[in-house]
């Protein structure tokens, strides 16, 4: 026939099971491929009766058969397996040992028990190969061969109903209508009398098996005959498995790759002699298997190259279509377990499917995550180059932080569609709870950034518009610098918090915050006020003398002051020193607040009055002045303390006397040089005893003559010299430069004399000459000195 029926010892003598022998069968007839499209058919009967002749014969098969020569012995042993060739379906031969063998002996009953038990627990059809002639006998080798196969029959939990096809071999004349009735009534009465649990008391016969009787003629004696009635008898296996076929009610059949662990099973709790529960042994297969099938598919996934490839993709970077490409490859995953686990209990498959699923997805969930990962990253990224470009254009900014936010989430939302898989419902809860986190968290920093921008902006405006303006403030001889300082704060203030009130707009900040951040602004318009005045106060020296020095050196015309002996020095002073005063009081203390205080009173008339020298014998705490603060000024608004005033303007004296006394030495130095009399005593001195030379010169008009010239002339050398001029340099200098320039400005004045009377010669003689003479005054030369 061409095909193989690869027949393997299946259970050896020592019933150990052959479970290499079981795959390499299954996979060489490759039983896995017919899902339920196969048939088990198994022969029981006397040892030596003819059962392997009748199976090859019968399938095709090459059971080993008893050498007809060497007489009756034991040849099959332990239980064989082999395929039906040329059946269809796919049809399990099973051959076993002979009952009643007598080489075993009594105890040897035990396997044959068990392997009874076992082909009525697998089989859909169970020949039993009888003698034709123990038909009605009392002792006949079949009747305890049926009395076992009832009570195997017994131990199987929920039975299949299973074909009993009687083959009655070495057929005599007696028809086969009369072997069969004979048969049968053998059958119901070891039915009768085998011991039944409670519930199968009533049970019929025919709710058990499914009894068919046929018979062969002798092999031995008829072979053409026994030949053509084997080859009719096969006809009924063909399609056995179909409805109304040979096969019985299929209820234990398990799918074809559930068939080796199936019997496996089945074997090993024969062995333990426990009974058999076909239906947990259904579903035990169908465990095992699917669990199998399962597990398989795992491992297939976990190495396939597309997976493998989608999750290297995964790790580097975003994929698109990931939800889709992921699905696909599960599908296929599932597909084929689905598949390959058909035939298999349904709540065993469903349930070993939703493991498969678990699993599968627990395998490829991280890759699911890391997908969700660059989204939130991605999303993330656009967020912060939408805000900024959102904000470069000058958008408010919780509105930008608002439209941006909503842009990414929905991009996320969209591109969550391309990642989701249709195998769970996972969805991105988390991560989009991660994202919103991050996107308020990056908001935040921005808005605290632009917020510092802001605001070191505003505290740099009004560092400017404050700092420079109070130190000039300072500087100028203002009345009352306070109201002119509050006035700048208040007016600078107020343009600094309507601006920074308006560019906060944007943020919409809640109140309570908005409110503190004015309020900040306040205080530190506030502190650059209060920190100039302080760095103020620490030259407030060099400021005092400044300003006694602005008064006292000018006049009230802001002219320079010449010390001419009419002034007033002492008045002078006072008036210094009381603006130099009104300085002190001025930096003493911080009056943002307007607070009336007694500062300058105090000051005025404890250093003004000369309170040091007055007061030397009064008690030090009676000075007001000799404490560390002002009365009504709260201490962090005072910033030169009295005691500290009053050092202070001790200095400040100290270090302005000397320009006093300059003033008043410049005020004798102007007298003594401004006064051309000698003193009285002196010039009584000279009437008295120049009396007689005076009285000469009147007396000779010569002397009076010449005395009158050396006058004038020494008045054109003393205009020509310049003589008050360089004495006011020095005495020394003044003679050095009078004895270098006398002598030639001496012969410059006797030239210019010489040619005025030149010209005035030529002139005489020229109007003589033409016109009447007119007379040269000396008055021509006044200009000229
Ligand atoms: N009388 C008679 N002998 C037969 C028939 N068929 C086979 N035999 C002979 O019976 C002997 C045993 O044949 P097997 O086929 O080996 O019998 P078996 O039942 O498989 O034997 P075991 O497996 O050892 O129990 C052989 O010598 C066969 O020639 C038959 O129809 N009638």
């Amino acid at each position: 026939m061409g095909e193989d029926c690869a027949a393997t010892q299946l259970i050896d003598v020592n019933r150990a099971f052959n479970v290499d022998g079981l795959d390499r069968f299954l996979k060489a007839v490759k039983l896995a491929n017919y899902g339920l499209s196969y048939a088990v058919v198994s022969i029981i009967g006397p040892q030596s009766s003819g059962k392997s002749t009748l199976l090859n014969h019968l399938f095709g098969t090459n059971f080993r058969e008893m050498d007809a020569f060497k007489g009756r012995s034991q040849t099959t042993k332990g239980i064989w397996i082999a395929k039906g060739v040329g059946i269809e379906p796919c049809t399990i031969i099973l051959d076993l040992e002979g009952t009643d063998a007598r080489e075993r002996g009594e105890d040897d009953t035990a396997f044959e028990k068990q392997s009874a038990l076992f082909a009525l627990a697998i089989s859909d059809i169970v020949l039993i190969n009888m003698w034709c002639h123990d038909i009605g006998r009392e002792h006949a080798a079949n009747r305890p061969l049926l009395k076992m196969v009832f009570q195997a029959m017994m131990r199987l939990f929920s039975p299949r109903k299973t074909t009993l096809l009687f083959v009655i071999r070495d057929k005599t004349k007696t028809p086969l209508e009369h072997l069969e009735q004979v048969l049968r009534e053998d059958i119901q009465k070891i039915w009768d009398t085998v011991y039944r649990p409670q519930a199968h008391k009533e049970t019929l016969l025919s709710e058990f098996f499914n009894v068919e009787v046929t018979a062969l003629a002798s092999y031995e004696e008829k072979e053409e005959l026994f030949k053509e009635q084997v080859a009719q008898l096969r006809q009924r296996f063909f399609h056995s498995i179909a409805p109304g076929g040979l096969a019985g009610d299929r209820r234990g059949v398990v799918p074809a790759s559930g068939f080796s662990i199936s019997v496996q099973q089945i074997w090993k709790v024969i062995r333990e002699n426990k009974d058999l529960d076909l239906p947990a042994h259904k579903i035990m297969v169908a465990t095992v298997r699917c669990e199998e099938i399962a597990n398989e598919k795992l491992r297939c996934l976990t190495s396939d190259k597309g997976w493998l490839a989608l999750e290297a993709s995964v790790q580097a970077g975003s994929v698109s279509g990931f939800g889709r490409k992921l699905d696909s490859i599960l599908d296929a995953y599932l597909s084929e377990y689905d598949m390959e686990t058909f035939y298999f209990d349904d709540g065993v498959r469903t349930a070993k499917r939703l493991q498969l699923e678990s699993k599968a997805l627990h395998l490829v969930h991280p890759a699911f995550q890391a997908m969700l990962g660059h989204l939130r990253s991605k999303a993330l990224d656009k967020f912060k180059n939408d805000l900024e470009r959102s904000l470069e254009s000058r958008k408010g900014f919780a509105m930008s932080v608002r439209t941006c936010a909503e842009a990414s989430l929905l991009e996320f939302d969209t591109e969550f569609t391309d990642v989701a898989i249709q195998h769970a419902d996972w969805n991105a809860s988390k991560i989009r709870e991660k994202l919103c986190h991050d996107i308020e968290a990056h908001a935040a920093s921005v808005r605290g950034v632009k917020l510092s921008e802001l605001k070191a902006s505003y505290e740099k405006k009004i560092t400017e518009a404050l700092v420079q303006p109070v130190e000039s403030l300072f500087d100028s001889a203002a009345q009352d610098i306070w109201a002119s300082i509050r006035e700048l704060y208040r007016h600078e203030t107020e343009n600094a918090i309507s601006g920074y009130s308006s560019s906060l707009a944007g943020f919409e900040l809640d109140q309570s915050t908005f409110d503190k951040m004015m309020a900040d602004l306040k205080n530190y318009a506030r502190g650059v006020v209060v920190r100039k005045i302080r760095e103020e106060a620490g030259k407030v020296l060099i400021h005092m003398k400044d300003r006694f020095s602005t008064v006292f050196s000018h006049d009230k015309d802001s002219m320079p002051r010449v010390w001419t002996g009419k002034e007033d020095v002492r008045k002078i002073t006072e008036e210094a020193r009381a603006v130099a005063l009104k300085l002190l009081a001025a930096m003493a203390a911080i009056r943002l607040d307007d607070q009336p205080d007694k500062i300058e009173n105090i000051l005025s008339s404890s250093l003004m009055d000369g309170p040091v020298i007055k007061n030397r014998t009064i008690e030090a705490s009676r000075d007001p002045l000799a404490s560390s603060t002002w009365e009504g000024v709260p201490p962090e608004n005072t910033v030169i303390t009295p005691v500290q005033c009053k050092s202070i303007w001790k200095q400040f004296k100290v270090e302005t006397e000397y320009t006093v006394s300059q003033a008043i030495s410049s005020q004798e130095a102007f007298k003594h040089n401004n006064s051309w009399l000698p003193p009285s005593w002196a010039i009584v001195t000279i009437a008295i005893l120049g009396f007689n030379e005076f009285m000469m010169l009147l007396r000779n008009p010569l002397y009076l003559a010449i005395l009158f010239i050396l006058f004038i002339l020494s008045r054109v050398v003393w205009y020509e010299l310049n003589i008050a001029g360089e004495f006011q340099n020095g005495t020394l200098s003044g003679l050095l430069a009078i004895s270098t320039r006398f002598l030639p400005s001496v012969m410059n004045i006797l030239k210019r004399v010489a040619g005025e009377g030149n010209r005035h010669h030529q002139a005489a003689q020229s109007s003589q000459q033409s016109l009447p003479s007119t007379a040269q005054t000396p008055r021509n030369l006044e200009p000229e000195m």
